[in-house]
């Protein structure tokens, strides 16, 4: 549970989101299922989804002055720098009226951590961590067919060298504080969510 009490505006401009939220974490490898898993979730338990590849990409679609920077990043499967990523998470938090949010994506690597958590204050309340071999996470990304820059197979690779060297530790620094919640994430979706409802039985089921 992280609470934001200073209502006045950061050096970036932005607003500190005056209420308590819970913040989820959701990392994996690319294509591990996040995004699907989150989806399910935001239906069962009332979370809001903020993928920060998404908010990155639709930066890039509202003609930002830090959109090509951006596009640049994601081409190569680099992590943007955490002031951006951050403004836009900072921004869709106090945008929405939810207090449950799953994070998903971030914090991708220690300077996204550390700066999250210098920002913010917020500490998750746990991290859903997918785990998946990379031939699956591989087969799965060549599959999407959503148009993205970043599905060929020579930024996949260089997305699971920036996932091994930088984002496993990330993962590993909230393990030693068990913090972590690990799922199988290469059985079928279905069964990835069974394991995945055990995990968020703590929230209430959205009323429906
Ligand atoms: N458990 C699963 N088994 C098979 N395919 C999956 C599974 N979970 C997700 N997918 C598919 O794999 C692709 C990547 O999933 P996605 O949720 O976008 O991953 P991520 O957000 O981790 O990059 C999508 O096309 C999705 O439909
Ligand atoms: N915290 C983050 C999240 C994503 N990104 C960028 O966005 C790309 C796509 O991330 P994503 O979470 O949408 O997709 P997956 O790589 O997990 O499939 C990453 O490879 C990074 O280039 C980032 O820079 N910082």
């Amino acid at each position: 549970m992280g609470t934001v009490t200073d209502a006045s505006k950061d050096a970036t401009g932005i607003a500190f989101i005056d209420k308590k939220v819970t913040v989820v974490f959701v990392l994996g490898g690319p294509g591990s299922g996040k995004g699907t898993q989150c989806a399910n979730i935001v239906e069962h338990f009332g979370f809001t989804h903020l993928s920060a590849g998404d908010l990155l990409r639709a930066e890039i679609k509202s003609g930002s002055e830090n959109g090509t920077m951006i596009q640049n990043m994601i081409k190569e499967g680099k992590i943007v720098p955490s002031e951006v990523t951050i403004k836009l998470l900072q921004k869709a938090i106090l945008d929405t009226a939810n207090d449950k949010f799953l994070i998903d994506g971030f914090p991708r690597n220690e300077e996204n951590r550390a700066a999250f958590e210098n920002v913010t204050k917020i500490e998750p309340e746990f991290v859903l961590f997918f785990e998946c071999s990379e031939e699956e996470m591989e087969r799965r990304l060549l599959n999407r067919n959503q148009g993205r820059d970043d599905d060929n197979i020579e930024t996949i690779r260089k997305r699971f060298k920036v996932f091994m060297e930088s984002s496993v530790p990330v993962v590993e620094y909230y393990n030693s504080k068990g913090k972590v919640r690990k799922i199988d994430a290469a059985r079928p979706i279905d069964e990835v969510f069974d394991a995945v409802k055990g995990i968020f039985s703590q929230f209430s089921k959205k009323a429906t």
